[in-house]
């Protein structure tokens, strides 16, 4: 499958920082967002960006190494009981979405349950969950595929509607696991400094989690990518790399959640560089390695709070800063329309 994502062009960023540095304030004084003022501009080649029809997807899907209950605190049924609380309005991304506007949809990637055309899941489901990859890979070749492409067509289809703004979320029990083996996979950091609590693991369940997952690990011999992908699983962490490469290459403003998230743009990084140029990392989520897979992909987050929830809501709860970051470069005058004095 090929994605065709252009690198951000160098055109318009001497314009744009000087329009920033025009605006009645002290040189760089608005920080970050003057950063991610410049990004979104760049990202839509003007130096007046807006941000239309904002949307967040949640892709849900189980794993199969969940059943077992070694690794997750919480049961696999978990997942697909969250998806009708997702359809019934009652998750927290149900909330912070309504607060700030963001249109929300689900979709059903593999969850291990028969949905029968529930009213609003927009269905893609692959199959009833992974299989363990305590016994081989989680899922097959063709299989990756079909996710990643999928996740692009549900992408498609949304910037249709005018979109030009979309966040990522994700719902799976168990995929804290498959995202820590996905970066070591893709980082080459070790994998016990790649496990984390989840969904609040004791320390000796943390210890636990990492015995088994080092395990897996070495027991994996895939090579690309795509091998890896499959091996470790998640049909949603594969629906979002197709999510993420197509927002991409559509030149849509992608709004990058938590662990799990930057997990998935692991993947599309190794199958595409240049996605980076169109993420905008929302916040650092409380799950340890999320920090540093912030610091191989060198990016700062917006928020820092200790969410470690998923579900997109890191993305959703800092999307109103990325707001301010558009209006200021829209709405502020500069030093010389408002004939302050400016010796800078
Ligand atoms: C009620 C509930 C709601 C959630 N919403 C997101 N997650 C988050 O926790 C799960 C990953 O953690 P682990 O690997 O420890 O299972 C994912 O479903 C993730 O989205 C939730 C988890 C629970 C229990
Ligand atoms: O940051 C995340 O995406 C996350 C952290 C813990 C549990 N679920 C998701």
């Amino acid at each position: 499958m090929q994605f065709n994502i252009t690198p951000l062009s160098d055109s318009i960023v001497q314009s744009i920082k000087h329009k920033i540095d025009s605006k009645t304030k002290p040189l760089g004084a608005l920080g970050m967002l003057e950063t991610i003022a410049l990004k979104v501009a760049r990202i839509q080649e003007t130096d007046s960006p807006s941000l239309k029809n904002p949307t967040l997807v949640v892709f849900a899907g189980d794993h199969g190494i969940a059943k077992e209950g070694q690794v997750n605190p919480y049961p696999q049924s978990v997942t697909a009981q969250m998806v009708y609380n997702f359809l019934e309005g009652g998750a927290a991304i149900n909330s912070f979405c309504k607060q700030n506007s963001i249109d929300l949809k689900i979709v059903d990637a593999g969850v291990n349950h028969n949905f029968k055309n529930a009213p609003g899941l927009i269905d893609a489901k692959i199959e009833y969950g992974t299989r363990n990859y305590q016994q081989g890979p989680a899922m097959q070749l063709d299989q990756g595929y079909a996710a990643i492409a999928k996740g692009a067509t549900i992408v498609s289809t949304i910037y249709k509607t005018g979109c030009n703004c979309i966040g990522f979320g994700e719902m799976g029990i168990g995929n804290t696991s498959s995202a820590a083996l996905l970066m070591a996979a893709f980082t080459g950091i070790p994998i016990k400094d790649c496990v984390g609590a989840g969904t609040g693991l004791s320390s000796s369940g943390i210890a636990q989690k990492k015995e088994i997952l080092a395990r897996v690990f070495k027991g994996c011999t895939a090579t690309s990518p795509i091998e890896k992908l499959a091996y470790f699983g998640g049909f949603e962490i594969a629906m979002m790399t197709g999510a993420f490469l197509r927002a991409a290459e559509l030149k849509m403003t992608v709004l990058v959640d938590g662990f799990i998230a930057s997990s998935a743009l692991l993947v599309a990084h190794a199958l595409h560089k240049n996605v980076l140029d169109y993420c905008i990392f929302m916040h650092n989520s409380g799950e340890q390695g999320h920090h540093k897979i912030l610091e191989y992909f060198r990016q700062n987050a917006i928020l820092d709070l200790g969410m470690r929830l998923g579900e997109g809501t890191g993305a959703a709860v800092a999307f109103p800063i990325l707001q301010s970051a558009i209006g200021f470069l829209n709405d502020m005058a500069s030093f010389e329309t408002a004939q302050i004095d400016n010796p800078m």
